[in-house]
C-alpha cells in the first residue's frame, strides 16, 4: 500500500488506464473556461493572425492548461483521495499512477509551450510556461496548503491565458491584456470561495487551509462581497481605456450589478441551509458571469472591427 503523507492512496494501479482517464487528468470541464477567456484574448487582440496557426495557438494553450491539470493532481492525489468531489479522480481511484501522470504532465507541458512558441512567437510561449509554472507550482505546491490567500495568489494562474491570447497575436503585453488578466484575477475569489462556503467539510477534511474553515464564513461572506465590487468596477476598464463601444459596457453593468447582488445576498443569508444555497447560487451564477463578460467583449469587438457598428 502506498501512503502520502498520511493518506492511504489505492494499491498498484489496477488494470488498464482508459483514453478518458488522461482526459480526466486534463480537468476539461474547467479549463474550457479558461480557454475561452484565452480565445476572446487572442481573437479581440489588435493586429492580424493567420487562422490555421490561431487554431493551433487555442489548441496549445488548452493542451498547457490541461497539462498543468495532469500536475496538480500528481501532487494533489492524497488530498483528492480524502475529499468526496475528488475521490474518484484518476489517480486516486487507482486508475493511473502518480508517475504517469507527472510525465503526461510534463510531456504536454514542453509539448504545448514548444507548439505556441514556435506557430505564434516566444512572449506567448514564455507566459504560457510562466502560467504552467505558476499554477502547478506556486499555487498546488507552495500556496495551496499553506495559506489562505492560495486562491488570491494562485488565482493568477487562471488569469494570465487571456494575456496568452492576447501576446499570440500581437507578441507583447498591454493595458488592455491587463484588464482582462485584472477581471479574471478579481473573478477568481468569489468563485472560489462560494463553492469552498457550502463544500467546506471537504476542505477541512483534508487539511487544506482555504478561507472559510480559517477565518470563517463570515469574513469569508465580506471578503467576497468586497471581491464582487472591485470585480465588477474592474469589468468597466476596457470601456475607460477606449477599447470596448457599449455593447459591452452595458453587459458589464448589468452583469456586474447581478454579481453584487447576489454576493450581497450570501453575505446577508442565515447561517446553514440559506448560506449554503446562497453560496450554491453565486458560484453557479460566476460561471455564465465570466462568460458572458468575455462574449461581450469580443461580440462588441467584432462588430466594431468587422461591422463598423457601435
Ligand atoms: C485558483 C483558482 C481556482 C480554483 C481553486 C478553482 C476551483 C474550482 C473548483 C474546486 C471547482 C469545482 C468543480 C470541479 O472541480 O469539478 C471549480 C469549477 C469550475 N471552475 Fe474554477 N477554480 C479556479 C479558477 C478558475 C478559473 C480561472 C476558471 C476559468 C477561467 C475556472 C472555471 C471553472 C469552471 C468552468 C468550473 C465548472 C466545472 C464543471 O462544471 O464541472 N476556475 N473551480
Ligand atoms: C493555460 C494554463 C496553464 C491554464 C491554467 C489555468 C488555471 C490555473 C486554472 C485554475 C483552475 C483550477 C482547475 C483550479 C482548481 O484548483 P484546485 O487544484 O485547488 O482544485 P481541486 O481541488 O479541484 O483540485
Amino acid at each position: 500500500m502506498a501512503y502520502l503523507g498520511d493518506t492511504k492512496i489505492n494499491p498498484a494501479v489496477t488494470g488498464e488506464a482508459r483514453v478518458g482517464d488522461y482526459l480526466a487528468l486534463l480537468k476539461p470541464s474547467v479549463m474550457s473556461l479558461v480557454v475561452f477567456t484565452a480565445f476572446v484574448g487572442l481573437v479581440v487582440a489588435p493586429g492580424t493572425i493567420n487562422p490555421i496557426l490561431a487554431v493551433i495557438a487555442v489548441f496549445a494553450i488548452a493542451v498547457g492548461g490541461g497539462a498543468s491539470g495532469a500536475l496538480n493532481m500528481w501532487y494533489d492525489s492524497d488530498i483528492d483521495a480524502i475529499m468526496s468531489r475528488t475521490a474518484n479522480r484518476p489517480i486516486p481511484a487507482g486508475r493511473i499512477s502518480r508517475e504517469q501522470a507527472l510525465v503526461f504532465g510534463l510531456v504536454l507541458s514542453v509539448c504545448s509551450v514548444t507548439l505556441l512558441g514556435l506557430a505564434t512567437n516566444w512572449v506567448a510561449g514564455g507566459l504560457l510556461a510562466f502560467t504552467i509554472f505558476f499554477y502547478a507550482v506556486i499555487y498546488t505546491i507552495w500556496l495551496k496548503r499553506r495559506t489562505p490567500q492560495n486562491i488570491v495568489i494562485g488565482g493568477a494562474a487562471g488569469a494570465f491565458p487571456t494575456m496568452v491570447g492576447w501576446a499570440a497575436v500581437t507578441g507583447d503585453i498591454s493595458l488592455v491584456s491587463c484588464a482582462m488578466f485584472l477581471i479574471v484575477f478579481l473573478w477568481t475569489p468569489p468563485h472560489f470561495w462560494a463553492l469552498a462556503l457550502y463544500k467546506q467539510s471537504d476542505y477541512s477534511a483534508a487539511g487544506v487551509p482555504m478561507m472559510p474553515n480559517v477565518a470563517g464564513e463570515k469574513s469569508t461572506r465580506v471578503q467576497i462581497l468586497v471581491y464582487s465590487v472591485l470585480l465588477a468596477a474592474s469589468t468597466l476598464l476596457p470601456s475607460l481605456l477606449g477599447f470596448s463601444g457599449w455593447l459591452y459596457t452595458a453587459a458589464a453593468v448589468v452583469t456586474g450589478l447581478s454579481f453584487i447582488y447576489l454576493a450581497w445576498k450570501l453575505q446577508r443569508a442565515e447561517d446553514g441551509a440559506p448560506m449554503r444555497r446562497a453560496a450554491r447560487t453565486l458560484f453557479t451564477f460566476s460561471l455564465s458571469y465570466l462568460f458572458i463578460v468575455f462574449f461581450a467583449l469580443l461580440t462588441d469587438n467584432l462588430l466594431v472591427r468587422f461591422g463598423g457598428f457601435l
